[in-house]
């Protein structure tokens, strides 16, 4: 077996996963650490070359799931994309449907929505932007509702939104690690009135919820197909095809799973994105600075950046791969599993094998990352004597076969996102009553989605000019 601390009975709660698998593999020297958790086998890769090494040029062994029986088959979430086995037919089917709807040029019809919910966002901080946290999120979850569903966000209580939410949290729940009868499977044979069966009646009541909020936008489109109103969306492209027949029963099964995977996907992830980039904000005026001034030079003060401004922004564009790798949204992501026992550089990795891939400390490789511990966005320029360190959004949006298919989507959110705050907003630490400034705690949770926790942000428009020029675009 690859070295690592052996059998383990839990794992300390008082320090992040990430930064424990990481002191774990320095310890051992390896970048493939392999223990037991409860008896069952986890293996943390914390390499770009394992990772890729394992979960790409072997990639067909390498892009099952872990399977755990509370949210697999109690809450019945074994169909979700995020969850299939990559063993099941449904796999494929999913994933042809992902990559048509979202590649890199499907991605591009979007913009326009993207570039429209990104102004009214900056309308939204600019009246109340101690409320950001929840704009961003509205932001994020518009933009896959228009995307989606072709469903239009108006107000803060939207109810196929607050549905959505309700639904990403009892998944999240659902496959948090912590379930007895994950360790134990057994248990799901007790009756639901047994004392501390309780998970059973709590995952009866959540294998409901799901099914029905999975449902619901779904009908709410083909409601829209049969009223001829429908507006264009992935989801009302896949149900009625320009050519060739109408989806059959089983496959309008698969889009409506496919549809609803997207909102999981796609809104807490770029939110916490923005999220983490305000804090880099906050922390490293200067670099905020050197932005705003490319965006002066490139764009003027006239309009707003759009997605065609991209390519003439290397700074903003260095600065955004710089906030994904000083911290990684997804620092453990979603694991993998290995269908078959397997032998890389000498070491046995057992059939069924949970694969870690610890981007967390991928992104601070000194091998790779120059400091990796300074946030330097010049390390993505080339410049005489500088060679351009690793992009790292292909350690960021992951690996092989089941690596993020939203990647063009969320690269356009976030693009449209950060430079339009740059453009019109200064983002500084808040102050105090006394005046004094507050220095925001570095504080995670530690879901797949590592959440910053609520910290404070002043944002104030950069000029009048800025502010008109918000107006405008939101009347626009
Ligand atoms: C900052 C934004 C995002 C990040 C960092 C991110 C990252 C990831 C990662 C790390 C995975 C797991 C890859 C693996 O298992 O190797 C993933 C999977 C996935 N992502 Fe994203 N993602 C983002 C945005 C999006 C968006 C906008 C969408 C949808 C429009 C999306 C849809 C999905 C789906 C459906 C999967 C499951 C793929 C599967 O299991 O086969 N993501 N994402």
């Amino acid at each position: 077996y690859p070295p690592g601390p052996g059998h383990v009975l839990g794992l300390p709660a008082n320090v992040y996963p990430w930064v424990l698998y990481t002191n774990w593999a320095t310890k051992h020297s390896t970048d493939m650490l392999f223990f037991r958790l409860w008896g069952s086998p986890k293996l943390v890769l914390s390499s770009y070359a394992a990772a890729r090494a394992l979960l790409e040029e072997r990639g067909a062994l390498y892009s099952d799931r872990p399977f755990r029986t509370m949210s697999g088959e109690l809450v019945d979430r074994r169909n979700s994309v995020f969850f299939i086995s990559s063993q099941s037919s449904r796999f494929q089917a999913y994933r042809r449907l992902l990559h048509a709807g979202l590649d890199r040029r499907e991605a591009a019809r979007h913009y326009a929505t993207q570039e429209a919910e990104t102004r009214t966002m900056l309308g939204r901080l600019l009246h109340a932007p101690e409320g950001f946290r929840a704009i961003i999120r509205r932001t994020s979850g518009a933009v896959i509702m228009k995307v989606v569903f072709g469903y239009p966000v108006k107000t803060d209580d939207d109810p196929f939104v607050k549905l959505a939410d309700a639904r990403l949290r009892i998944s999240e729940e659902a496959a948090k690690p912590g379930w007895l009868v994950d360790s134990v499977p057994m248990l799901k044979y007790l009756p639901d009135w047994f004392p501390g069966a309780n998970f059973k009646r709590i995952a009866k009541q959540w294998r409901k919820d799901v099914y029905e909020l999975n449902s619901l936008p779904f009908a709410w489109v083909k409601e829209q197909i049969a009223n001829g109103t429908a507006v264009p969306s992935f989801t009302s492209r896949l149900l009625q095809p320009s050519s060739g027949p109408l989806p059959t029963a089983k496959e309008e099964d698969i889009i409506m799973w496919v549809s609803s995977a997207l909102y999981l996907g796609g809104t807490d992830t770029t939110a916490g994105y923005l999220l983490n980039f305000l804090l880099a904000m906050m922390l490293f005026p200067e670099a905020q600075k050197k932005a705003q001034e490319e965006l002066d030079r490139v764009i003027g003060n006239e309009r707003l950046p759009c997605m065609s401004d991209e390519a003439s922004l290397p700074y903003v564009t260095a600065l955004i791969q710089e906030v994904h790798r000083w911290i990684p949204i997804g620092p453990l992501a979603l694991a993998h599993k290995v269908i078959q026992d397997d032998v890389y550089n000498g070491y046995f990795i057992p059939k069924g094998t949970e694969i870690i891939t610890n981007r967390w400390a991928m992104l601070r490789d000194p091998s790779i990352y120059a400091n990796p511990d300074e946030f330097t966005p010049e390390r993505f320029l080339e410049f005489s004597g500088h060679e351009q360190e690793l992009d790292p959004r292909p350690m960021v949006f992951g690996f092989g076969r089941r690596a993020c298919p939203g990647i063009h989507m969320a690269n356009a959110s976030i693009f449209l996102a950060a430079s339009s705050i740059l453009a019109t907003f200064n983002i500084r630490k808040a102050k105090d009553n006394a005046g004094k400034e507050i220095e925001p705690n570095l504080e995670f949770l530690t879901g797949i989605v590592a959440h910053p926790k609520p910290f404070k942000c002043s944002i104030t428009p950069r000029s009048e000019t800025a502010v008109a020029l918000i107006e405008s675009a939101i009347d626009d």
